[in-house]
């Protein structure tokens, strides 16, 4: 009898514990997915073990298919503008880039957050803008109806562009996957018909990870620059470079297309072996970057040569693949605040191609702080060989 209710008093013993180490399981693995909800970033994709080629892949195609848009809003819209003040030709291609690139992140990596320069409440209002934007977008497609497909097709509706457009609010930060999107960069240049570049980056936990830039105006096989005009010159007339680069993988360039992607080359950045033979690329535009600060800082490091201008990250790909070897963007005034989509493509292919960009103390830009650089002032972009020597002159001529 007594060795019977001391089986019964094991076994319900037994039980109790089986029960809480059940009930301890349930609770860690609830948690576990209920964090992995909230961060995409730990659970499927994590970034210790995975390659961003897909990332990549995507990023290119979009970006590929939105200058498909830019292209043909400049030609219909732009071209021979008589107004040169008249600016809707750039929102027009602002907002419809946007459009479909959003749409192809949110079909492949719907858990994504995105970080996109416009918003669509003014368009809301311009029923007339609005109509005609759609009316661009709605036939934009890649030649390659696989392509296409896997950007998701044409968009619904015009309703469903808006949305879409405002889908690019995120405030960005330091924790999880975060796409940084200009869908055009440099629009002074898209008007007067130079460099202008559509731009993608993807941001994991602060870090760039995947960039990707389509420049419609830059020769496909930039042999040599001019420095006194900043024309750069190919062995051939075709226009139009994609240039992608993922974190540790390198940087590539291929010509932009209208359908599949095209066979991609590996680019990198010139040897310098004397700095005083270096040409720095710079804005175009005086109100973007102290154009007499860098030119102080080119004449402290013994470089003669003019400038090489060009609006937009066209000067980060045109540097990355060597034409060119040092990009200053000093600032011009103290407290503008770089925004994140106007370098994180930039800087990953500059960095991938063997180059560094810091900001003029000769930090690392930092992608952590939301829709700015909040933590830096202007950027230094050349030859990790050059960057000491480069932001040394910098810091003399800024006195820093
Ligand atoms: N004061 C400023 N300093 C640096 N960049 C600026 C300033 N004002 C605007 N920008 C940004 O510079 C980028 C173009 O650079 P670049 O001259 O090298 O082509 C644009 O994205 C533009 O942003 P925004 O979209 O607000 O016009
Ligand atoms: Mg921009
Ligand atoms: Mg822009
Ligand atoms: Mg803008």
């Amino acid at each position: 009898m007594r060795s019977s209710s001391a089986n019964l008093l094991r076994v319900l013993s037994r039980l109790v514990v089986c029960s809480t180490l059940i009930l301890a399981l349930s609770v860690a693995l609830k948690t576990r997915s209920r964090f992995a909800l909230l961060f995409p970033s730990f659970s499927s994709h994590h970034p210790a073990t995975m390659s961003y080629s897909q990332e990549r892949y995507i990023a290119e195609l979009a970006v590929q298919r939105a200058t498909l848009l830019t292209q043909k809003v400049f030609f219909e819209k732009a071209k021979g503008t008589v107004s040169k003040d008249d600016k809707s030709p750039v929102t027009i291609g602002d907002f419809g880039a946007q459009a479909l690139i959003i749409q192809a992140i949110r079909k492949n990596f719907p858990n994504d957050e995105i970080v996109a320069e416009e918003e669509a409440s003014s368009l809301r209002e311009d029923k007339d803008l609005s109509a005609e934007i759609w009316r661009l977008v709605k036939d934009i497609k890649l030649e390659d109806a696989e392509s296409d497909n896997l950007l998701g097709g044409p968009l619904a509706s015009e309703q469903n562009m808006l949305d879409i457009i405002d889908e690019g609010k995120s405030a960005g930060g330091g924790k999880g996957r975060i796409w940084a999107l200009d869908p055009i960069d440099g629009t002074k240049g898209f008007l007067r018909g130079g460099q202008y570049a559509v731009c993608l980056g993807l941001i994991v936990d602060g870090d760039v990870k995947v960039g990707a830039i389509g420049t419609p105006n830059l020769p496909v096989d930039a042999a040599t620059i001019d420095a006194n005009t900043g024309a750069q010159q190919g062995e051939t007339n075709d226009n139009g470079v994609l240039f992608s680069a993922i974190l540790g993988e390198g940087a590539t360039s291929r010509p932009l297309s209208n359908g599949a992607l095209a066979p991609s080359k590996p680019i990198s950045m010139r040897p310098v072996p004397d700095i005083a033979q270096a040409v720095f690329c710079e804005g175009v535009e005086a109100a973007h970057s102290a154009q007499g600060d860098n030119a102080a800082v080119a004449e402290r490091l013994g470089i003669t040569a003019p400038s090489v201008r060009l609006d937009s990250q066209a000067k980060y790909c045109s540097i990355a693949r060597g034409s060119g070897d040092i990009y200053l963007r000093l600032p011009v005034k103290k407290d503008y605040q770089e925004k994140i989509w106007d370098h994180a493509a930039g800087d990953i292919i500059v960095r991938e191609a063997g180059g560094q960009v810091t900001d003029i103390y000769g930090a690392r830009l930092d992608f952590s702080k939301g829709r700015t650089l909040a933590a830096n002032k202007g950027v230094v972009a050349a030859p990790k060989a050059l960057q000491g020597q480069v932001i040394d002159a910098v810091k003399v001529v800024l006195k820093l």
